[in-house]
């Protein structure tokens, strides 16, 4: 059996925060704002893997009012929502990300940020594409306001 799932976020740009995307921290004059590390790919990565099982999203699962998890690292949401999988044992056919940033640039960091999740979801490199594209100005993520993300996977599951 395979399934399909697509996820999309989006945080806001705000001072004094780091800014964490696909698990690397990249050095910038701004990060992003939320109740998390504000990892903006791999919430959309998450919630594909969620719409692939059925199983809602992650604000279901991780709660953006709970105390207990203010600040969590997205990449331990990530894994608990690969346990999700596995449980179910699907495994990753491929993984295809774009974050949507007029800036900064991304492109150094992608290598590192395919090597994070792959290791999370237990894929190889080569199964989990990330790509990173402007708006050409136009739109908030073009004013620099923050930064989206889209995710699409395929899952199927190991007879
Ligand atoms: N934040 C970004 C945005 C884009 N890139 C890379 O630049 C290429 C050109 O982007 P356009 O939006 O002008 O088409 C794009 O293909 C990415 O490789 C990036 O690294 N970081
Ligand atoms: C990750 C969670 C939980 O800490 O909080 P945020 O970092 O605000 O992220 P968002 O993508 O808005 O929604 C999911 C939340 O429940």
């Amino acid at each position: 059996m395979i399934r399909i799932g697509q996820g999309f976020d989006v945080h806001q740009f705000a001072r004094d925060r780091k800014l964490i995307i696909g698990g690397v921290e990249i050095p910038y004059e701004k990060g992003l704002l939320g109740h998390s590390d504000a990892d903006v790919l791999l919430h959309a990565l998450a919630d594909a893997i969620l719409g692939a099982l059925g199983k809602g999203d992650i604000g279901k699962w991780f709660p953006d009012n709970d105390p207990a998890i203010k600040g969590i690292d997205s990449k331990v949401i990530l894994e608990k929502v690969w346990q999700e999988a596995k449980k179910e044992s699907f495994q990753l056919e491929n993984a295809d990300l774009t974050i949507i940033a007029q800036k900064p640039k991304m492109a150094g960091y992608i290598p590192k940020m395919r090597e994070i999740i792959a290791g999370i979801i237990e894929a190889n490199v080569e199964q989990v594409n990330v790509k990173a594209t402007t708006t050409e100005k136009l739109g908030f993520t073009g004013r620099e306001e923050g930064i989206a993300a889209l995710a699409i996977v395929l899952l199927s599951k190991k007879q």
